[in-house]
């Protein structure tokens, strides 16, 4: 994560990171909500639009069985009132090869014994039959769907009949018709034909639980056991057609009466809910660009908040920067920048106050000791030679005893000030102490200052200091060159000044360095 020079994580990076974050999770929370949802949807679908389906299969398996039979029973009739062996072989290929809806054809006496084929080449002519299934022909002597079975020539068939009676009404066996389940059968090209989807298995199962058709023709023939997933579903589907989840398959199934055989239409319900999870990436995969676009919108839109809230934090960072070039399009951060603005100004105010103060002099308003260092700093800086010049008033002492303190300041207070206007601006004027003074004069030799000093001393002796009739001054004067020390200067002024007062006052001394 990338922190500011502040140290800490700045405005646009928080906006864009919110707004990452809630796309991510309404993007996430639609994901869940529509998986769920449509998931549920889609099982329910898919259920509903099965049960219809093995209905829909149902009938059409009715309807024909029901043809298989009306087709027998037209083959029967034939061979009622003339069942030679001659009419019989003639039936049998007529019916095979006219309607196309058996594999073969076999005539049964009512011994059980196969009397004619078609084809001829079936090779089971006087075979007399064996299984459950004939037997239940031969017993039943009427209509009858049997359970699927294994034929004489090792075919899994199944084999509708109808039984042939005289005209005189006695029972000689019956017509069959054979569908060769693992073969290529009407009744699979029929099932086949209306597969609504691919995802889907058809399975029809005997009243036995054989397997008569399955959409994975390898599966025919087998049986399914009450361990079997699917066997709720086909004890139900044999009393009515109705969905059911099992064992991970959504199951529809209906009843197909004639036979009593079911229709079981499956889908595997994780092939169901994978393809809501795909439609839903694909959406949000759609969808993607404009989120995208969203997130660059929002990331511009954070740059124009954020943009003058930095700028601002900035300048609060470097205050030597103003604040009026700062673009400020919003209230808040426009109120933000005034704010600073007057703080800074006051700031800035107070702290020239404070500066001005430190180096002021109370009582004169002119310099103090401490701007007199400042001011020798700068020149000694500058490597400027300049003359000092220490002055102190005679007698003070008296002057305070005999009019008061007050007067006393009043004196201080115009010797700063005429001192000051006898100076020039670049020159440095501060009182040093009680009714001491000290001068600055940057490019001033011995003679001039001594000069000036002496001008001062006269000045001051005339000037009208009323209540006090007059006052005198004591001068040292010493100079300062480049490599001098700037104490030894000092003292040497004030070696000059003591000798002044020493040799009686009012008057100027001069002591020089070296
Ligand atoms: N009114 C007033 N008096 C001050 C101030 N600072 C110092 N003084 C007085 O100045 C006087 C200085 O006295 P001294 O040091 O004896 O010197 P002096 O009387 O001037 O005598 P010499 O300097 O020897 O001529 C003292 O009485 C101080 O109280 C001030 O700010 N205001």
């Amino acid at each position: 994560m990338k922190f500011s020079r502040f140290g800490v994580i700045d405005l646009r990076q928080v906006i864009l990171g919110f707004a990452v974050l809630c796309v991510m999770v309404t993007l996430g929370n639609q994901f869940i909500i529509n998986y769920r949802v449509h998931g549920q949807q889609m099982v329910a679908h898919t259920l509903a639009s099965n049960q219809a389906y093995a209905s829909k299969l149902s009938d059409i398996t009715e309807q024909f069985l029901n043809s298989l039979q009306m087709q027998l029973r037209y083959s029967a009739a034939q061979l009622a009132d003339n069942n030679t062996p001659k009419s019989q072989q003639q039936e049998t290929l007529r019916l095979l090869e006219q309607t196309a809806s058996f594999n073969s054809v076999v005539v049964v006496n009512e011994q059980g014994v196969i009397t004619s084929t078609a084809p001829l080449t079936l090779g089971v002519k006087g075979v007399r039959l064996q299984s459950d299934s004939a037997k239940q022909s031969l017993r039943a002597q009427a209509p009858t769907i049997p359970q699927p079975f294994v034929s004489p020539a090792s075919n899994l068939i199944v084999s509708p009949s109808h039984p042939i009676f005289s005209a005189d009404e006695q029972y000689q066996g019956y017509i069959a018709g054979t569908i060769y389940l693992h073969g290529d059968n009407i009744l699979s090209r029929l099932l086949g034909q209306h597969f609504h989807n691919d995802k889907a298995n058809i399975i029809v199962l005997s009243e036995n639980g054989s397997v008569i058709y399955h959409s994975q023709r390898q599966r025919v023939g087998a049986k399914i056991t009450p361990a079997s997933p699917l066997w709720p579903a086909f004890a139900n589907a044999q009393m009515q057609s109705g969905s059911e989840g099992v064992g991970g398959m959504l199951v529809g199934y209906a009843p197909v009466r004639t036979a009593n055989w079911v229709v079981l239409v499956g889908t595997e319900r994780n092939q169901v809910v994978e393809s809501v999870g795909n439609t839903i990436m694909n959406v949000l995969a759609k969808a993607a660009p404009v989120t995208v676009v969203t997130l660059l919108v929002i990331w511009y839109l954070a740059n124009l908040i954020s943009a003058p809230l930095r700028q601002l934090a900035q300048r609060v960072a470097d205050s030597s920067k103003e604040y009026d070039d700062v673009p400020t399009w919003f209230f808040e951060a426009k109120t933000l920048r005034n704010a600073l603005r007057t703080y800074s100004n006051e700031q800035h105010q107070r702290i020239n106050d404070l500066n001005k103060a430190s180096l002021t002099d109370p009582l004169t308003g002119i310099g103090n000791r401490r701007y007199m260092e400042v001011f020798i700093q700068s020149m000694v800086a500058d490597e400027q030679a300049f003359a000092v010049i220490t002055l102190d008033i005679d007698h003070f002492k008296r002057v305070n005893d005999s009019y008061g303190h007050d007067v006393g300041d009043d004196v201080i207070q115009g010797l700063g000030q005429l001192l000051q206007s006898s100076c020039r601006e670049y020159d440095g004027v501060c009182r040093s102490g009680g009714e001491e003074f000290l001068l600055i004069l940057p490019g001033i030799g011995k003679k001039i200052a001594l000069e000036l000093a002496e001008r001062l001393r006269v000045a001051i002796q005339a000037h009208d200091f009323t209540p006090v009739p007059q006052v005198t001054v004591s001068l040292g004067v010493s100079l300062w060159q480049p490599g001098c020390s700037v104490d030894a200067v000092l003292k040497a002024a004030d070696n000059a000044l003591y000798r002044a007062k020493q040799r009686g006052r009012n008057r100027c001394e001069v002591e020089l360095l070296g």
